[in-house]
């Protein structure tokens, strides 16, 4: 046997959602620096479902169709207000509020592709309802209802501050939802995969998708990315505070990537867009930070930053709370984690590798009064 560990370079499986190829991300052929530039996140939702881009009915219709699943089941709600708050971290809420949708579908359990197709527009519809009721809940405010003349990413800003977003505020969301949508077979996508394999159902999926994301090697980075530029907190304190790490063999959020050698391809869009923000919130030392990081890193290390690095600031100067930073991660990436669940069911088999054994050889049972 031959082991890969991490699986790096294994092909497991063919898709035609989205593709790395020499450091380029296209999802169905259309370039990520093209689609950041003019499409909307809704459009990328039925590209990444359709794998066409939408005519403008599609697109209305589409609309439509979140607009009015918007809305989460008043028991989701009653649930965030019971446990001890303080302490659930809104990725555990999500990935158990996920899995509490699935109780209140008819359809939870019904497998085809009509019904599937349905339980994916319910639930990227109520993904940011999720995110935002929780968000307010644990503040002690009331959940702000959903919109429905307002699109995907005006809908969440609005629904986490009750208040209707600036355009730039607006603008800014979209495109990082549209750089977060999908990613070929990262390991949120691939648990997805691996749980419907067995064809079970697609809240199982999508619990299971969520809770892979969660970990700082993975969406959790974002997070992990703001907390150290707090601890940082100057310009002046980052050479002294990443060589320490660099001394310690501790590894810096936000850099490296499985696939990617000379870089992320979505991080040049998040950096200019940390840099604008910045500047206009009058908070510019994020970028200032982050960019001097970038510089010690990728000339030391030779480690470019990846998706997780400047969206940190991005967020923080949208005014989301940093423990938000990776659900929201998992209200984009909704979209193509439902894009590889539909796809594994329409050519199914069960994902099933093997581990080289290597604990003790083969021996015989002792009873127990003979043990020591
Ligand atoms: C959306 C996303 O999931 S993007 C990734 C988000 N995650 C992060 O930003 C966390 C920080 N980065 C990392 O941990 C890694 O780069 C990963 C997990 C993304 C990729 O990991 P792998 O492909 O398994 O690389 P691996 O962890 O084996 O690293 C290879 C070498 O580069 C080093 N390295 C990789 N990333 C970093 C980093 N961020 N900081 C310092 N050193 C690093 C490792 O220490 C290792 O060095 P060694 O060979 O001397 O031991
Ligand atoms: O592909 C990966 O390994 C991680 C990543 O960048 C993503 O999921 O966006």
């Amino acid at each position: 046997m031959t082991v890969t560990r991490g699986l790096e370079g294994v092909v497991a499986t063919t898709s035609s959602i989205s593709s790395i190829i020499d450091d380029t991300l296209t999802y169905a052929g259309y370039d990520i620096d093209d689609l950041a530039e003019n499409a909307t996140f809704e459009e990328v939702v039925y590209l990444l479902w359709h794998r066409e881009l939408p005519t403008k009915a599609q697109l209305e219709e589409l609309k439509r169709q979140l607009a009015e699943n918007a809305s989460i089941p008043k028991e989701i709600i009653d649930h965030f207000k019971v446990y001890p708050i303080k302490n659930v971290h809104p990725m555990a809420a999500l990935r158990t509020a996920v899995s509490m949708l699935g109780l209140y579908d008819e359809e939870a359990d019904v497998i085809d592709a009509d019904a599937n197709y349905r339980k994916a527009i319910r639930l990227q519809a109520k993904i940011p309802t999720i995110v935002t009721a929780f968000s307010r809940i644990r503040k002690g405010l009331e959940p702000v209802e959903p919109r429905e003349d307002l699109g995907f990413a005006a809908n969440f800003l609005y629904m986490l501050t009750g208040e209707e977003p600036n355009e730039i505020a607006v603008e800014a969301f979209d495109k990082a939802l549209i750089l977060h949508a999908d990613h070929e077979l990262n390991a949120s996508t691939f648990t997805a995969r691996v749980c419907v394999a067995t064809l079970s159902d697609i809240y199982s999926g999508i619990t299971a998708a969520i809770g892979a994301l969660k970990g700082p090697l993975h969406g959790g980075a974002n997070e992990a990315v703001m907390k150290m530029l707090t601890e940082i907190g100057s310009v002046d304190n980052v050479q002294s505070y990443i060589h320490k790490k660099f001394e310690n063999k501790e590894k810096i959020m936000g850099f490296g990537h499985r696939v990617y050698r000379l870089g992320d391809p979505r991080a040049k869009h998040l950096k200019k867009m940390s840099e604008k923000l910045t500047k206009l919130v009058g908070e510019p030392h994020w970028y200032e930070m982050s960019a001097k990081i970038e510089d010690i890193v990728t000339s030391t290390k030779s480690l470019p930053p990846n998706v997780d690095f400047y969206s940190a600031s991005v967020y923080h100067c949208l005014g989301i709370d940093h423990d938000l930073f990776t659900p929201i991660f998992a209200v984009s990436r909704m979209s193509g984690w439902l894009a590889h669940i539909l796809e594994q069911y329409e050519n199914n088999r069960l994902i099933r590798p093997r581990a080289e054994y290597t604990g003790p050889a083969k021996r015989s049972y002792v009873p127990i009064e003979h043990r020591d």
